[in-house]
């Protein structure tokens, strides 16, 4: 009987040891292609022909593009997994995966802590106005006092999430520790046990009441801008916003008209709406403070995400299940 075959897009770059025990039981084929034309023309070739389980990283999108009807069409019909590394999985359409036939997998949990670990940091950065004073330090500009901008504390403010899922919850036990409010909303209501103490309240009251709105959800269709204009004019003047999830979640024109008129006081940002260009009114503001997606970016998590992804491909080809199916698929038969 012939070996079953995976199809790798992108690298392992951490996880050598699990990826032989995928070696170890099936052939792995890399594309040559290197842009989505030659992606397209290298499956029609037939050179992916047999592949029944892909795994593949955030990265690759820049040999693929994302996975969308066009690129299933094009892929083998012997495809039927797809493993993605990382816990968001927006460059995927689920629903043309589904029509096609393709399970896909995200890693969730491996990457909370990390993602939560930033988030804090930017809520804190943010609130404390560091950008103001590193960028003066930097410049030459510090006279042995800091900066006139002073900042605030976390103690006793409340704190918005939006989107409870396991990055919110881990952000939410994290800042109880810097004795914030809790206070979340989310598609559905939690349960008492993975509430914690949080209170959960509509939209519209988290923007109105929250002094720090940590932005946790998924970007899909119907999360996409999710924090435009209409959102920012009902929340609480002077509120900090911190955005570890994705930047299209939010109308990033519309963040930086909100930090102009002072309606958000500051903000901390991982992610941005047209990753990696970052639109010049957020850059040029001192009130912001940025760093470029690096919420999952550490040896350790690294690893585990790359562990999890092959834990899916293993299943995928050994079992003909995933681990960890998206939610969107979950019920679906195998
Ligand atoms: O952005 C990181 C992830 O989706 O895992």
């Amino acid at each position: 009987m012939s070996r079953p075959k995976v199809l790798l897009l992108g690298k392992i770059d951490h996880a050598h040891v699990a990826w032989q025990t995928i070696a170890d039981i099936a052939d792995v084929i890399q594309p040559k292609a290197t842009n989505r034309d030659e992606f397209i023309a290298e499956c029609k070739s037939g050179a992916l022909d047999g592949i029944s389980v892909a795994y593949r990283t955030f990265d690759s999108v820049k040999i693929t593009g994302k996975i969308d009807s066009e690129l299933l069409d094009a892929f083998p019909k012997s495809i039927k997994f797809l493993c993605h590394n990382g816990a968001g999985y927006d460059q995927i359409d689920i629903p043309a995966c589904t029509a096609h036939d393709v399970r896909v997998s995200n890693t969730p949990t491996a990457v909370d802590d990390a993602t939560a670990d930033v988030t804090i940091w930017l809520l804190i950065g943010a609130l404390r106005n560091l950008p103001i004073g590193i960028e003066a330090l930097r410049a030459g500009k510090w006279r042995g006092s800091p900066p006139p901008a002073l900042g605030h504390d976390p103690q006793g403010k409340i704190l918005g999430i939006l989107g409870m899922g396991g990055i919110g919850r881990n952000v939410a036990t994290k800042a109880r520790a810097f004795g914030m409010r809790i206070r979340y909303h989310n598609r559905s209501r939690l349960s008492p046990e993975l509430e914690d103490g949080a209170e959960y309240v509509s939209l519209e009251t988290l923007l109105a009441e929250s002094d720090v709105l940590s932005l946790n959800l998924p970007l899909n269709p119907s999360t996409r801008h999710t924090i435009a204009a209409p959102q920012f004019a009902l929340m609480k003047p002077g509120i900090v916003i911190v955005n570890t999830a994705r930047g299209a979640v939010m109308d990033e024109a519309a963040l930086v008209d909100a930090l102009a008129s002072g309606k958000v006081s500051s903000v901390g940002l991982d992610v941005y709406e047209n990753e990696p260009e970052i639109h010049p009114g957020l850059l040029a503001n001192p009130n912001v403070l940025l760093v470029p997606h690096m919420g999952t970016w550490t040896q350790e998590t690294q690893q585990k995400m790359e562990e999890w992804t092959i834990d899916n491909v293993r299943l995928a080809v050994k079992e003909g299940k995933l681990k960890s199916i998206v939610p969107e698929q979950t019920g679906l038969a195998a």
